[in-house]
C-alpha cells in the first residue's frame, strides 16, 4: 500500500527550534504507555496545511514521545535532532536502514515514501521509544483505505497489531476549501472527489488559513463541510495551531461521536413535520450527503436488526426502495440497550463494528441514540428504511 504520490525528490530534513518556546505547550494528558500505540492519520488537500501543523507539533512542548511519519520533510536549517538507525533482521548489514530522526522535544521525525506499511514496521521496531504516532497522508489520499488498515488490525503481523487507531484529522484550506470541493474531479466511478472524501472520512476538521478569509466565507465553508460530515467538530485555525487535545487522544474510533452543534441542520426523527428534501448544493448534486437519525433506547431485536441494516447497506450497497447507488463511506453512532448498556457504531467503508461502552467510558452518555451515516444515495428512503428498524 502506498501512502505517498510519485516523487522522486530524496527526503531532506524538517526544520525543527532547537529551543521549544515555553509559550507553546498542551494540556495534553499524560501518554499512556499501553501496549498499542495510538495512531493519528492526517489529511487534507494540496497545500492545506497538513506540514505547518505537523511542524507546529514538532516543535510544541508537550510531554508526548510522537513518531511522526511524513512524505516529505522541509529545511534542513537549525534542526536539533540525533539520527537514529533501525536495522531489520532482513537486513543485517543495515545497507538499507531507515533513518529516524529524534527531536528537540522527544518527537521522532520518520521519512517514508512509497514503502508506507514496511516503514511503519520499522517504526514499530522502536516501539518504547515514543507514545504516538502521527501520519500525513498526501494531499490527494483517500483516509478511508489508510484508517481500515489501522483499524480492527489485531490479526496484522509485523508490529501493525500494536497500533490502535485513534482518529482521523482533515486540515481544510480556508481559503480554497470550497473550490477544491468544486472542482476536485472523481478518480473513480464513484464520482467522488478526494477532498470530499478526506472530510467525509474525518473525525476532526481544522479548517485552517482563517486568517486569510472574511468571516463570511468562513461561514459558507463551515457550513458545507457539516453539510458533509455532520459528526466532526469543526476547529478554525491559523498555521495549525490548535490545543492539541482536540486531536490527540480522543479515542474517536472507541468512545460515542461529540455533540457537534447542529445550526442549519438538525438530527430528524419520526416527529419531524417538514420534509427532509436536502437543500441543492453541488455536494448534493455530486451525490454525497449526510444523515442522522435519532433513537430512544433500542431492545435485543431492534439492535439485531439494526446490525442486519448495517450489514446490508455496507456491504451490499443498498436498501430496499433506495436509491441503486448507495454507499456508504463512514458512518458512526452510539445508542443504548434495554439493559442499559452504551453502544458505539463505527464504520469506515465496508468495515464496522458495534462495541460495548465499557461503565468507565459511559459517564455522561445520553440515553437518546443517534447514528450518522455519510456516503452517496442517501436519500429520503434510506432513513425512512433505518427509522423503521430503529422503531421496532
Ligand atoms: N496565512 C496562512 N498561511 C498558512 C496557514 N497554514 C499554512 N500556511 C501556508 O500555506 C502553505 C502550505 O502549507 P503546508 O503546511 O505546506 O501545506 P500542506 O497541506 O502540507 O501541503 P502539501 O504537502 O503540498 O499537500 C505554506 O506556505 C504555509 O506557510 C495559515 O493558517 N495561514
Amino acid at each position: 500500500m502506498s501512502f505517498s504520490d510519485s516523487d522522486d525528490e530524496p527526503p531532506s530534513l524538517i526544520e525543527a527550534v532547537s529551543v521549544i518556546p515555553e509559550n507553546r505547550s498542551s494540556q495534553l494528558a499524560p501518554p499512556s504507555r499501553a501496549v498499542r500505540v495510538p495512531l493519528t492519520i492526517i489529511c487534507g488537500f494540496l497545500g492545506a496545511g497538513k506540514s505547518t501543523l505537523l511542524k507546529r507539533i514538532l516543535t510544541e512542548k508537550h510531554g508526548y514521545r510522537i513518531a511522526v511519519i511524513m512524505n516529505e520533510f522541509g529545511d534542513t536549517a537549525d534542526i536539533e535532532a540525533k539520527t537514529i538507525n533501525v536495522s531489520s533482521a532482513d537486513d543485517p548489514t543495515g545497507e538499507q536502514t531507515e533513518e529516524f530522526l529524534e527531536l528537540a522535544n522527544g518527537c521522532l521525525c520518520c521519512s517514508i515514501k512509497d514503502t508506507g506499511v514496511a516503514a511503519i514496521e520499522k517504526l514499530m521496531q522502536k516501539k518504547g521509544a515514543f507514545d504516538y504516532i502521527l501520519l500525513e497522508t498526501t494531499g490527494l489520499a483517500d483516509p478511508g483505505p489508510i484508517a481500515s488498515m489501522f483499524w480492527l488490525n489485531e490479526e496484522y503481523a509485523n508490529g501493525l497489531a500494536d497500533i490502535v487507531l485513534d482518529g482521523v484529522v482533515c486540515v481544510v484550506d480556508a481559503v480554497f476549501g470550497l473550490k477544491q470541493m468544486e472542482e476536485d474531479h472523481a478518480t473513480d466511478d464513484l464520482n467522488i472527489g478526494e477532498s470530499v472524501r478526506q472530510i467525509a472520512g474525518s473525525d476532526v476538521i481544522l479548517l485552517n488559513k482563517s486568517d486569510l478569509v472574511d468571516p463570511t466565507l468562513l461561514t459558507e465553508i463551515e457550513k458545507t463541510i457539516k453539510q458533509i460530515n455532520p459528526a466532526a467538530p469543526i476547529y478554525k485555525t491559523v498555521k495549525g495551531e490548535i490545543d492539541l487535545k482536540h486531536i490527540i487522544g480522543i479515542s474517536a474510533f472507541r468512545l460515542p461521536p461529540p455533540e457537534v452543534a447542529e445550526e442549519d441542520s438538525h438530527a430528524h426523527s419520526e416527529d419531524c413535520d417538514h420534509s427532509h428534501d436536502l437543500p441543492p448544493n453541488h455536494y448534493e448534486l455530486r451525490g454525497i450527503s449526510s444523515l442522522q437519525v435519532t433513537c430512544g433506547i433500542l431492545n435485543k431485536s431492534q439492535l439485531e436488526k439494526l446490525d442486519v441494516w448495517i450489514r446490508i447497506a455496507l456491504w451490499e450497497n443498498k436498501i430496499e426502495g433506495a436509491s441503486s447507488d448507495l454507499k456508504i463511506l463512514r458512518c458512526k453512532g452510539a445508542f443504548t440497550s434495554e439493559r442499559g448498556v452504551h453502544h458505539v457504531l463505527q464504520g469506515v467503508r465496508s468495515m464496522y463494528e458495534i462495541s460495548e461502552l465499557p461503565a468507565t467510558d459511559s459517564m455522561g452518555v445520553p440515553d437518546t441514540g443517534k447514528i450518522v451515516l455519510i456516503g452517496k444515495g442517501l436519500d429520503d428512503s434510506v432513513r425512512k428504511s433505518l427509522e423503521h428498524v430503529l422503531a421496532g
